[in-house]
């Protein structure tokens, strides 16, 4: 289920040298929003604490009525098997399993019903039906991407989390696949933030948080 998501006073520390603050965020379920700004700003390492992957130095994020930065480490984790769907920059996927078992293995840890079957739609939907079976190192990058996706989505995720989405792709691969997310997210309802340096995918969003000096907030 997609709720709102609000965060306040966020700042992360990573060792002695590196402070990150980030301005408020304040999402109503299903806004879209783009993360953009240069290397080494925080994109990503923001991201991580919407997921409840990773806990701030101070601040709160609330998704609903849970605050993760203060919930517990099995609440947290609930919550992203739940709540979260995450598609990773380099896509993470399982070697060793097929494009069906990459899927399903997600479902299963959701504990979603059926988890067979819908992987099984899923990737169909998202035209993979003839590569169920393939491995990630016989898959083209596009290819690659979508069994990410279908990862990602298949457990009807409220939150959906995207870390530049289009780096590894052509101008024509890099439309399909920002097509491929906005469908993806209008179809669950489910609120999108996508990190990205690629002008195409920022603007199609209707807002954006630009990190960097000024730490402006536009648009949202
Ligand atoms: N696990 C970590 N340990 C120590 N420092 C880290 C860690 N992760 C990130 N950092 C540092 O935090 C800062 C922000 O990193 P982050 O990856 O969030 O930035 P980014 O804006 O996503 O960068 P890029 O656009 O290059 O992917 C960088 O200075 C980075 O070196």
């Amino acid at each position: 289920m997609s709720a709102a998501l609000r965060t306040h006073n966020l700042s992360v520390q990573y060792g002695p040298e590196v402070t990150l603050t980030y301005p408020d965020l304040n999402l109503k379920a299903g806004e879209m929003l783009a993360i953009t700004g240069p290397s080494g700003t925080g994109k990503t390492t923001l991201l991580h604490l919407l997921a409840g992957l990773l806990r701030p130095a101070s601040g709160e994020v609330h998704y609903g009525t849970l605050n993760l930065a203060a919930a517990s480490e099995t609440a947290r984790e609930g919550f992203r098997r739940r709540n979260v769907g995450y598609v990773f920059q380099d896509f993470h996927l399982m070697q060793g399993l097929s494009a069906l078992e990459n899927v399903e293995l997600g479902l299963r840890v959701a504990g979603a019903n059926q988890p067979h079957l819908r992987a099984q739609e899923t990737l169909k939907c998202l035209d993979l039906g003839h590569r169920l079976n393939h491995r990630p190192g016989q898959l083209s990058t596009g290819e690659r991407q979508r069994v990410a996706v279908a990862r990602a989505v298949a457990h009807r995720p409220g939150l959906l989390l995207v870390d530049e989405p289009t780096a590894h792709l052509d101008r024509n691969r890099a439309g399909a696949a920002l097509n491929l997310l906005l469908d993806a997210a209008a179809e669950l309802g489910a609120t999108l933030i996508v990190v990205t340096h690629d002008p195409l995918v920022a603007d199609a969003l209707p807002a954006r948080l630009e990190l960097g000096q000024e730490m402006a907030v536009v648009g949202v």
